[in-house]
């Protein structure tokens, strides 16, 4: 009997955000982005009696008929984005030299009174907010529900809505704007990189460089800063990759704020990943503590969709789509050979993203094994004796891993890379020895490929559904830096462009649920039974 696959939700690498999280049934992702206890609390069901849940440092009581409401003003506070008269108070903001020049409005368009044209500025106003859940769930066993309280009462939380403000807090002329891409690489870095020149170079800002290499670059001596401008970047998002470089790694966070102060920088967009977003929130309350008049602003970065709270990162969708080519190699091989089964890897550390929407778009997957999900490979439940049964009864077999899944299978190396992220073990490789050897050992004929696109997914340009996200993501990085903000990050939450404080996206990867809608599609299209 082999062990089951365990769900891999919380990396073990160095990086901790958010101190320990311990996970329960409660399923809410805000609740777990602090440290979370529930106490009292047993199963989502109306009739339960005394109720209270620790959410960071606070305990609520849901018996206490203000529980809401103070929920609201904690939420409020904890995604209360920081300010520069936070430290400043006496900054005093200019009118925003990002022009938004609208078109004088004919009257007859506007019958039904809409503003003229002095009250039609097209900015947006430090008030508004978008929300951030929009299901309103009817029962805390609806499917997908993530409620707060035992009954799932509609709470509404908002967060910060992005865009160009009216008034803003730098002069462009005194800015000089540092742009840093670190982590793995990803397909649009460049068109984030190009964006940010760009909107940087409307607001009037003159000095615009790339850090060379991710944080690596703050220190190393031999790497240069790169001067960007517009003509620099003009045609950069035509080609995957960093213009600028990436890299693991890296020097100190005291370092990178020394080397800032010595560089002259005042604006910091940092494109990363949540070890990078864990590095410019340090930077930014670094240089707060030096009382450093700068905004720091991260872009985040992952093919494996794996920050919190966002409908998606950018680069994401153009891995699944590259993950397609693979996926339908493999089908064809499998389809094509007497017994055939294709076996396709993608990437995915924490987060099974890529492989369950991969899969998804294909439909040609069978099997998709993703690290949030336990699996038996052996036994009567495994997947090895599902692989069986679709030779049997199909002829052939697709098969879509995530990197992360099935790493119980495997021996741990304690290996890890240079920003201190775990070295996985290949599991891709072991299921395709493991099912050789099954299928010789039960005496059927299996002709086994397998397909390992790995770096192929993220190395290439980004698909126009990226371009546009990063296109606006970039935009309203500049923006954020412009109107004061510092220690943001930008994301894109029910289809609004909006700022987050970085801690509340990064206090652990999101990873899929199991219990969500998405994952039920997945296996609906599949087939797959569970493998446990
Ligand atoms: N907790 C932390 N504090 C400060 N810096 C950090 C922290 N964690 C990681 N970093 C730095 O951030 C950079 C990127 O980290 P990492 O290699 O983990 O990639 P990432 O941003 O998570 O992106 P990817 O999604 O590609 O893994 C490295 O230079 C690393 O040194
Ligand atoms: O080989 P590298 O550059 O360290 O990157 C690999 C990692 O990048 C990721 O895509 C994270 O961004 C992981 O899924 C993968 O493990
Ligand atoms: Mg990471």
């Amino acid at each position: 009997m082999d062990s089951v696959s365990h769900a891999a939700v919380i990396s073990s690498s160095k990086l901790s955000y958010g101190g320990r999280v311990s996970f329960n049934k409660y399923k809410n992702p805000l609740l777990r982005s602090s440290v979370v206890s529930l106490r009292n609390w047993r199963a989502p069901s109306r009739n339960l009696g005394v109720l209270a849940a620790r959410i960071g440092n606070k305990e609520i009581d849901f018996s206490d008929p203000d529980w809401k409401t103070n929920y609201q003003r904690d939420f409020e506070r904890r995604f209360n984005i920081p300010h520069i008269t936070d430290i400043f108070p006496d900054a005093d903001p200019i009118p925003s030299t990002f022009c938004l020049k609208m078109r004088t409005p004919i009257m007859e368009d506007f019958a039904g009174g809409y503003p003229s044209d002095e009250e039609w500025h097209g900015y947006i106003n430090n008030n508004d907010r978008v929300l951030l859940k929009v299901i309103h769930y009817s029962s805390p066993t609806s499917a997908g529900a993530e409620c707060i309280d035992p009954n799932c009462s509609w709470v509404e939380q908002w967060v910060h809505r992005a865009g160009p403000r009216e008034k803003i807090y730098f002069q462009p002329e005194e800015v000089k704007a540092a742009i840093v891409t670190c982590g793995g690489l990803c397909p649009g870095l460049n068109d984030v990189i190009r964006q940010i020149v760009i909107t940087l170079e409307i607001y009037g800002v003159k000095r615009i460089v790339g850090i060379p290499f991710g944080y690596r670059g703050f220190s190393d001596e031999g790497l240069s800063e790169m001067p960007l401008s517009r003509k620099v970047v003009q045609n950069v998002h035509l080609s995957g990759g960093s213009l600028l470089g990436v890299s693991r790694g890296g020097p100190s966070v005291s370092d990178i704020v020394d080397s800032m102060e010595e560089r002259g920088i005042n604006m910091l967009f940092v494109l990363g990943g949540n070890g990078t977003h864990a590095g410019a929130n340090a930077i930014h309350n670094e240089c707060r503590r030096r009382r450093m008049r700068v905004a720091v602003v991260g872009v985040p970065k992952t093919i494996d969709n794996d920050i919190l709270m966002m409908d998606k990162t950018f680069g994401f969708d153009t891995a699944v789509e590259e993950a397609q080519r693979a996926i339908n190699s493999a089908y064809i091989e499998a389809h094509s050979a007497y017994h055939g089964i294709g076996i396709v890897k993608l990437m995915g550390r924490n987060s099974g993203f890529i492989a369950m929407h991969a899969s998804l778009a294909s439909g040609q997957i069978d099997i998709c094994l993703i690290p949030e999900v336990p699996f038996h490979l052996h036994g009567p439940l495994g997947v090895l004796r599902h692989l069986k049964f679709l030779i049997e009864t199909k002829g052939s077999a697709v098969v879509c891993v995530a990197e992360g899944a099935g790493q119980n299978f495997l021996g741990r190396t304690n290996a890890t890379d240079a920003s201190g992220n775990t070295v996985l073990g290949d599991f891709g490789v072991h299921i395709q020895q493991e099912t050789r050897k099954y299928f010789k050992e039960i005496g059927v004929h299996a002709d086994v490929k397998y397909i390992d696109p790995t770096y192929m997914i993220r190395a290439c340009r980004a698909n126009a559904s990226d371009g546009i996200l990063c296109t606006v993501l970039g935009q309203n990085a500049v923006h954020g830096a412009f109107a004061g903000y510092s220690g943001i990050t930008v994301g894109i939450c029910n289809t609004h462009y909006v700022y987050f404080p970085i801690p509340e996206v990064i206090s652990y990867p999101r990873a899929v649920d199991p219990n969500s809608r998405m994952w039920h599609r997945c296996l609906t299209s599949t087939g797959q039974p569970d493998f446990v």
